[in-house]
């Protein structure tokens, strides 16, 4: 059995295999409601065979969408649609998980594929970002945010409570914290973003504080025996890297005892200029420390493209899941296609029924 299509049990969850979908911004929302376009897109990455499908980062509160197309669950009437979803995942075998996120300095922003920047200030379909400090990212996102206030910073972390809650509702499984890529909860932990001078800002601790009581506080109210994970940007590739690293792995430590369970280790992305080293899982090895050091599961994404590298990257010990975004967009069924690479052939382990008989028993080596 390839390494790759073992079970992954956390909590009282059991992933089939290791391949998951990992939450990829679709922009195809209005008010923050899903539609056929969301439908479509899950229920075919659920049905390709991937063990987890995590719905696209969803805002926990209108200001918290990175574009006026972004998915939400600020409110109750948003929990309809997003159940369906995951009614449909689950339907077909995978685990239904969704990422909540505020994306803080980098709101207000047009989708990627008409500009992909800041909203003018003067047009009414943008909105006033808010970060820690008013510091803006630069580039392409040029607004200064809202330094938030501490009374901001509460209604955000009960923002991310309320949003929690309507997930559980709508069936989520796995719930996942968007603290990487620069979007708020990163650039609170960020010395590039962050320059408060209050007890949310300054040291390691200050600049650990807002993520640190989110995530407690979205423990208290989700499910104990389900998973509770964060997606994490532990390097900045910033040429301060080492630093950053270790700070990240204490803090991941940290995230761990207030209940964390799982880290999707990614990139902090708070910088427009960084160096980052892309290429075939480069972020493995990194997913490998933060694993043995701070003693909880990982997977991580970016680059991790073919089958054999995916098996190899669990193999090997250096992830528990592996997050295989960009290649389910070219292959819905990447999972049956890494399944016959890896010479696991049976498709009905992978496909449904109403799709595997018909490749078990017309295919063209099956003429008679
Ligand atoms: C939309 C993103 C997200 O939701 O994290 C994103 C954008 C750029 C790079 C990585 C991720």
């Amino acid at each position: 059995m390839p390494a790759l299509f073992e079970p992954f049990t956390l909590k009282d969850v059991t992933l089939r295999n290791r391949i998951a979908v990992p939450p990829m911004c679709q922009y195809q929302a209005e008010d923050g409601f899903v539609n056929q376009w969301h439908q479509a897109n899950y229920a075919g990455f659920a049905r390709g065979g991937a063990g987890l499908v995590i719905v696209e980062a969803t805002a926990v509160s209108p200001e918290g969408r990175i574009t006026p197309n972004c998915v939400g669950l600020w409110k109750d009437e948003h929990i309809e649609g997003l159940s369906d979803i995951a009614q449909r995942i689950k339907d077909q075998g995978a685990v239904a998980g969704i990422q909540l996120a505020h994306a803080g300095r980098k709101a207000s922003a047009h989708r990627p594929w008409d500009g992909d920047d800041h909203i003018a200030e003067n047009d009414p379909a943008g909105w006033q970002p808010i970060g820690p400090s008013a510091v803006p990212f630069g580039a392409h996102l040029p607004r200064t945010p809202t330094a938030m206030a501490l009374a901001d910073i509460e209604r955000v972390k009960q923002d991310f409570v309320a949003a929690a809650q309507r997930a559980r509702k709508a069936g989520y499984e796995w719930l996942e914290l968007h603290f990487a890529h620069g979007y708020l909860a990163q650039s609170f932990f960020s010395r590039h973003a962050n320059q408060r001078s209050d007890q949310y800002g300054g040291d390691f601790e200050g600049r650990s504080r807002f993520l640190l009581e989110t995530l407690a506080a979205v423990r208290e109210v989700w499910p104990d025996n389900l998973p509770l994970t964060v997606r994490f940007g532990v390097i900045e590739y910033d040429g301060d890297d080492e630093q950053t690293l270790s700070e990240s792995i204490e803090l991941i430590k940290r995230f761990k005892q207030q209940g964390a369970d799982f880290v999707s280790v990614s990139v902090g992305f708070n910088i427009p200029d960084a160096s980052i080293p892309w290429g075939p899982a480069f972020l493995a090895p990194i997913a490998e420390r933060v694993k043995k050091e701070a003693q909880i599961p990982v997977a991580t994404a970016w680059g991790v493209d073919t089958p054999e590298l995916a098996n190899q990257t669990v193999e090997n010990g250096q992830l528990d899941v592996v997050m295989v975004g960009r290649m389910h967009l070219t292959n819905p069924h990447w999972a049956y296609y890494a399944a016959q690479k890896l010479g696991k052939e049976e498709p009905s382990s992978v496909l449904p029924a109403s799709y595997a008989h018909w490749l078990q028993r017309y295919a063209p080596s099956d003429a008679r």
